[in-house]
Parts: structure tokens; sequence; C-alpha cells
């Protein structure tokens, strides 16, 4: 059987008393796009540096293509293609300065480097910045000559973290037009965390992770699809007296989230209709969506996507 793309097994990390991950396990598929989704401080930083060799995994196995982090770094780290939060560009060095620096860390010269800036240069339309220096560049073609270094290896996992911050709607758009790219054009995996919703809709598979748990793992509608039904969310000053009308006049179970009811419902506007014909005097507002991925959270951690966890 060919070995998985990235293999994680039971991945604990502490600092220090702090556990910032607690027994994670999944893998990856050559060719996935894969997100690891979740709130500020729900562990993705953490999986990536142990994922990019950046920090010592000392609980559980990581690997890459059958290589242990661990016991074959070097091997790992030629197999993967790293672009961090945090900027890396040398700012006073041009963009071809900034990919020779990087060349020069992996090895790569000669012909293989001009065929690979090149095509690189190309594919993130960086073509005519090549001689420009890399502060006079914008956030965006920053974050584009990131992608340039980080593949200029031939990598065939690549990991991104948070490559998204900063960047505008435009700029974030081209950037996943080059990833999809690289997926279908050469079979690069790519691996990526986000803590933006939005953005892990485009992944074939999502691992939400919360408080350092893995709490969910599948494609984004499959998560979507096991909520079911339609999500009704009241606006009421009473929340709780509203979730007891409704247990007892309408046997519906209702939850509160965030100072708001929520329900989940075979039939939506049925639903509606009942609520309002039973329970208009508590109900300051209803609205009724499909499931997104913030209700897969919800049903997950009985917490907002974006409310903050006092540890
Ligand atoms: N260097 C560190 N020392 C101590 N605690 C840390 C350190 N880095 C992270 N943590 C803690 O570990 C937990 C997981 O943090 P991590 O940065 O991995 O989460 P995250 O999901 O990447 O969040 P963010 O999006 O805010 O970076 C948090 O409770 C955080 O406070």
């Amino acid at each position: 059987m060919s070995p998985r793309a990235v293999s994680i097994e039971n991945v604990s990390h502490f600092y220090g008393k702090r556990q910032a991950l607690a027994d994670v396990s999944l893998s990856i598929d050559p060719g996935e796009i894969f997100v690891f989704l979740g709130p500020n401080g729900g562990g993705k930083s953490t999986l990536f540096r142990l994922l990019s060799t950046l920090m010592p995994l000392r609980h559980g196995s990581i690997s890459i293509y059958g290589r242990t982090v661990t016991t074959h770094q070097h091997e790992v780290r030629q197999q993967i293609g790293v672009v961090f939060q945090m900027p890396s560009l040398d700012k006073k060095l041009t963009v071809q300065e900034n990919i020779d620096q990087q060349a020069a860390l992996y090895g790569v010269t000669g012909q293989t480097l001009k065929d690979r800036t090149t095509l690189l240069l190309d594919k993130l339309e960086l073509t005519d910045r090549q001689n420009d220096i890399a502060e006079d560049l914008s956030g965006g073609l920053r974050r584009r000559v990131e992608l340039a270094k980080g593949m200029l290896h031939s990598p065939k996992v690549l990991l991104l973290d948070e490559p998204s911050t900063g960047l505008d709607p435009a700029a974030r758009q081209a950037m996943w037009r080059y990833l999809e790219f690289l997926r279908t054009d050469q079979g690069v995996t790519i691996v990526l965390t986000s803590h933006l919703l939005e953005e892990a809709e485009k992944a074939d598979r999502i691992a939400i992770l919360d408080q350092g748990r893995l709490v969910a793992l599948n494609t984004p509608d499959a998560l979507k699809d096991q909520i079911g039904g339609d999500t009704i969310t009241i606006r009421t000053r009473q929340p709780q007296a509203l979730i007891e009308k409704l247990k007892r006049e309408l046997n519906l179970t209702a939850s509160e989230v965030s100072d708001l009811v929520r329900l989940e419902t075979e039939d939506g506007p049925g639903t509606i209709r009942t609520i309002m014909q039973t329970a208009s005097d508590l109900v300051d507002a209803i609205t009724l969506a499909k499931p997104s991925l913030e209700d897969v959270f919800i049903a997950m951690t009985g917490r907002q996507f974006t409310e903050e966890v006092t540890p």
C-alpha cells in the first residue's frame, strides 16, 4: 500500500503544564487539500510547528510519505515546503535574491534552479517583479514570493500556516488558484491552517481543532450533513423562558448559545410558523439557515466559533 502523504498518530504537546494538543490522530492522502480549522488557541500553530519539524515531537508520531519526523528529519524537510505565518522574506533583497537564498538552503542549483525559478515566477505572476526589492511589494505579492520559496525544491507536501492572513479578497483568490493548480497539475498535497470558516469550505477535508482536541474530521459537506435539516436561531430577551416554553408546548429541544436560542429541525419554515403561533411574545427575531461549518463547530463544542475560552 502506498504511504499516506501525512500521518499523525496520537500526537500530544505540552508547553510546560499547558496542554496544546491532546492525542490527535489523522492522516492525509496524496493530492488532498486539507485544512486544519480552529479558533484562536485551538492548537493549529502547534501542530504546524510539529509537522514542519520546527519543534521537536515528544508524544506520538508524525510521518510524511512514510518518513517519520523524529528519525528522518532531513528527508522529511526535502519532502515539505513551508510557508510560515510570519514573513520570512529579506525585505532589503530583490525577489530573485530571496529565491536564490532559499535555493542555497535547499541545494537547488544550475539549470534546475533556472527552470524552477522561471516556472514559479510565471505561475505566480511575478516575472515582471523579479528585480523589485521585497519591501516595495504589496502584502499579496510578498505572500506569492513566500509561496515561490516554499515550492522551489519541488516538495510533495506544501504546509501553509494561516496563508490568508492580511490578504485582500483578490489576493486570496489568486493564492487559491495557485494552490489548486499545484494539486491538480502536480499532485502536491496542500495542508493549511485557517481560522476562517469560508476558507475551510474550499478544502477537500477539514479537521476541526478545539482546545487541542480533534473534534471533527470530514469533507465540508459531510460535516454539514451530519447536522442535517435547517438551523433556526432566535434572538430573545428571555432565552431560558423560551427554551422551556418550546419544550413544554411544542416538544422542541433548543439550546442557548451566546445569548441566542438555537435549534435544528427537518422542516425549518413549518417549525418557524409553529413557534410564532405559540411563543411570538418571547421572540425578538428569528432566522432560518442551512447548517454552516459554524453550526458544526457549535454542535461539537457547545460554543460559538469566535467565542473566547478561559484557560
Ligand atoms: N510558546 C508557547 N508557550 C506557552 N503556551 C503556548 C505557546 N504557544 C502556544 N501556546 C498555547 O497553546 C495553545 C495552542 O496554541 P496554538 O498557537 O497552537 O493555537 P492556534 O490554534 O494556532 O491559535 P492562533 O490562531 O491564536 O495562533 C494555546 O492555549 C496557547 O496559549
